[in-house]
Parts: structure tokens; C-alpha cells; sequence
């Protein structure tokens, strides 16, 4: 391989990555993906090969990986000594807030890294670790051309209405609206449907981004119509750590009656709420649904909940519902999330095939089911090679 694309996806706890080949036309294929989770707590690197194979499985202690940027320089001297020859011709990254202007990708320039640094509020648990892993990569290797692709811009194509909070409208022209993230996953999930589901493409759809952030999107004919995150990926449902929807007068109680400062309130909402926080056992859903713990079921319930509310209200904005489909590391893996959505869902017109949920193929609905239900695996990492080679002309 004469020259690569890196792909860095820097999360709260992780630095996701994968090299693709950029010499080859046509389709993008990864060489290697991996990622070191558990930063912060117990650090993990993890690599495969293209076909799937384990590379390196290597857990490592916090002195050795502290951080994102010691993280990158794992990542940067397990490529290396993998790939010597190999050039590198651009870095695409994953930058979960874009604002109300980025509705593309963008080349970075000092100037972008600016404007961007404005929205790390907005996204604390992200956009700092993302802008962090764009200046170590410019550290390392000073004029190598890096792209920022933005979890927000798939939504710009919402309507005004859709995107309004009901405050008065200066604050919608000074930037406070509804956002919504993950979308560079449904744009994933909306370029791979008419492959794997081209019966649905076309239609109404929701599709419910389970992981440790979750959220969910209406689709009409692969454009975003509607969201469950809002101004911040606080918003929506229940996640690994965060709430979700809630009641901003909880907010204000907090702070005037309990005298908790902001940065204790951020700290409760960002980091010790959602799946952890009503379980009291983890965030992890496989931890919750092997506990015998009856507020492990209480989590797990609440979540579920969420998320049928949250269907029945995306299917109204899309005036009735073609399908459902599941992604990320819960939607793809826990059949028993999606039963459980699934039957709530029964009124809405969903009929699960049970064994097909076990198994995980692409449509988990029976034949019959007026509305059907899918099983479509992302590739965020993808999705940002695409634009970075688009963008840079590769
Ligand atoms: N087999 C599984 N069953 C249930 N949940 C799973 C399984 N595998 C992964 N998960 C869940 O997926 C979550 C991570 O999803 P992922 O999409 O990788 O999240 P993120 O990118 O936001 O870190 C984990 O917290 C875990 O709860
Ligand atoms: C926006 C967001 O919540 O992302 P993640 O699921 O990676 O935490
Ligand atoms: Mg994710």
C-alpha cells in the first residue's frame, strides 16, 4: 500500500481509528480499524486486520495511556511499524458539534480550529478530545491536510420548525436550536439502505442509534427530518451515563434550592446519570442485562420506555412509519433491547421474527409485518474516509 487515509473518531472514553487504503479506486477498504478504550480508567488497545483478524489485544495501564494525545501516539507507532513505506496522504475526523454554519466538510485551518473551539461547551464530553486529536496529528505532521466531518451536519436539512426551542426567536438566531448528532452514522445508514433494504429507502424511517450515546433520527427518503438530540447530545433519550430528556426546571431547582454549582450539575448530567446512574451497577448494557439487580431491570425498562416514547413521537413527525432499524453497539448487539422496543412498537404496526432478532440479520420483522424492522450495522469510520478523500480530491 503506497498511501493511506487515517480515521480518528475521538470519544469521551475512546479514540476509535481505522487506515484505509488510498490508492485503491473505487471502494474505501480499511486495512486496519481499531481503537483504545477505557482511557481514563482502564486502558485497552485493540486492532484488527482487514479480514477481521486480531492484531493486538493489549490492556495497559493509565501511566503508560493517560490520555487521547499518548493514545494517538500508541495508534500513530502501531500503524508505523505495520505499514513502513506507507505514505500518509490526509486525516479525516470525527468533530461531534459544527454549529449552525458547518453543514459539510470541512478542510481544517487554524481559523476552523478557532470557530470550533467555540462549540467545546456545547459538546464537552467530544469536541474537546476531537480538537485535541486534530492538533496532535498537526504537531506530529505539520501540513498534513486533516478534514473535520461533523455529527450535526446530516440534520441541516431540517425545516425551521423542526429545529425551533419555544423560547423568543433571538435565541434561535444567536445559535440555540435543535442540532441533533450522530449523523454521521444515519448518513451511513442512509447511503447503505437502498443496498440492504432498498424496499425502505425511499420511505419513512426511523433509525435508533443505540450506544453508549444514543439518540434516534427520522428519515424521509434518507434526509434527516427530525432528531431526539438536540442543542447538546444531552437531549432525548436515556444513554450510558447521560439522562436524556428532562425537565430544564430540574435544572433550576439544582442550582437555586440545592446550591449544586454548574460544574457539579454538568458533571451529574454528562457523567453520572442515564443507564449508570438509575442502575447504580454500570453503564455497560451487557453488564445490566446479566445482573440479577432489580434497578439494573428498573435501567433497562426506563430505557426501553424512552425510546418508545420517542418512536411514537418521530413516526407523528413523519406523518406514519415504513420501518425501524437498530445500529451502534447496543441496536447491533442486544436482541433484547429491540424485543422489548419491538413489542411496545406492536401498536405502531411491528412484528418481530423472534429468531431472526437472535440472529441479527439485516430484517428482524416477520413477513407479514406492515411495518418492518432492520438490523443495519454503522461505520461512522467510513463515512468520514468517503469525505475525506471527496474533500481532497484523493
Ligand atoms: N453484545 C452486546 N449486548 C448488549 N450491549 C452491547 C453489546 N455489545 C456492546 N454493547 C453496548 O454498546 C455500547 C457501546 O456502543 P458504541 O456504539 O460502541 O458506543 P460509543 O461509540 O458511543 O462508545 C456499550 O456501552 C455496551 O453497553
Ligand atoms: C454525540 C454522542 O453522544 O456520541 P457518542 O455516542 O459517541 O457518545
Ligand atoms: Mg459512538
Amino acid at each position: 500500500m503506497e498511501s493511506a487515509i487515517l480515521v480518528l473518531n475521538a470519544g469521551s472514553s475512546s479514540l476509535k481509528f481505522s487506515l484505509f487504503d488510498a490508492g485503491a479506486p473505487g471502494v474505501l477498504s480499511a486495512v486496519a480499524v481499531g481503537q483504545v478504550e477505557g482511557l481514563g480508567t482502564a486502558p485497552r488497545l485493540k486492532a484488527k486486520g482487514p479480514d477481521g483478524q486480531v492484531i493486538l489485544d493489549e490492556r495497559r495501564s493509565t501511566t503508560e495511556i493517560g490520555n487521547h494525545a499518548q493514545a494517538l501516539q500508541e495508534i500513530a507507532a502501531l500503524l508505523g511499524s505495520r505499514f513502513v513505506g506507507t505514505e500518509l496522504v490526509g486525516v479525516g475526523h470525527r468533530v461531534v458539534h459544527g454549529g449552525p454554519e458547518y453543514s459539510a466538510p470541512l478542510l481544517i485551518t487554524p481559523q476552523a480550529m478557532q470557530e470550533l473551539a467555540a462549540f467545546v461547551p456545547l459538546a464537552p464530553l467530544h469536541q474537546p478530545h476531537n480538537l485535541a486529536a486534530i492538533r496532535a496529528v498537526e504537531q506530529a505532521r505539520p501540513g498534513l491536510p486533516q478534514v473535520a466531518c461533523f455529527d450535526t451536519a446530516f440534520h441541516r436539512t431540517q425545516n425551521e420548525v423542526a429545529q425551533l426551542y419555544g423560547l423568543p426567536y433571538e435565541f434561535y438566531e444567536r445559535g440555540i436550536r435543535r442540532y441533533g448528532f450522530h449523523g454521521l452514522s444515519y448518513e451511513y445508514i442512509a447511503a447503505t439502505l437502498p443496498e440492504v433494504a432498498p424496499e425502505i429507502a425511499g420511505g419513512r424511517v426511523v433509525v435508533a442509534h443505540l450506544g453508549s450515546g444514543a439518540s434516534m433520527c427520522a428519515m424521509h427518503n434518507g434526509r434527516s427530518v427530525g432528531s431526539s438530540m438536540g442543542f447538546t447530545a444531552l437531549d432525548g433519550l436515556m444513554m450510558g451515563t447521560r439522562p436524556g430528556n428532562l425537565d430544564p426546571g430540574i435544572v433550576l431547582y439544582l442550582l437555586q434550592q440545592e446550591g449544586m454549582s454548574a460544574k457539579e450539575i454538568e458533571d451529574l448530567l454528562y457523567k453520572r446519570s442515564g443507564l449508570l446512574g438509575l442502575s447504580g451497577i454500570g453503564n455497560d448494557m451487557r453488564v445490566l442485562q446479566e445482573s440479577d439487580s432489580p434497578r439494573a431491570r428498573l435501567a433497562i425498562d426506563h430505557f426501553v420506555y424512552r425510546i418508545s416514547r420517542e418512536l411514537g413521537g418521530l413516526a407523528a413527525v413523519l406523518g406514519g412509519l415504513d420501518a425501524l432499524v437498530f445500529t451502534a453497539g447496543i441496536g447491533e448487539n442486544s436482541a433484547l433491547i429491540r424485543r422489548l422496543v419491538c413489542q411496545q412498537a406492536q401498536w405502531l404496526g411491528i412484528d418481530l421474527d423472534p429468531l431472526a432478532n437472535e440472529q441479527s440479520v439485516a430484517r428482524i420483522s416477520s413477513v407479514g409485518s406492515r411495518v418492518s424492522a432492520w438490523v443495519v450495522p454503522t461505520n461512522e469510520e467510513l463515512m468520514i474516509a468517503r469525505h475525506t478523500r471527496q474533500l481532497l480530491g484523493l
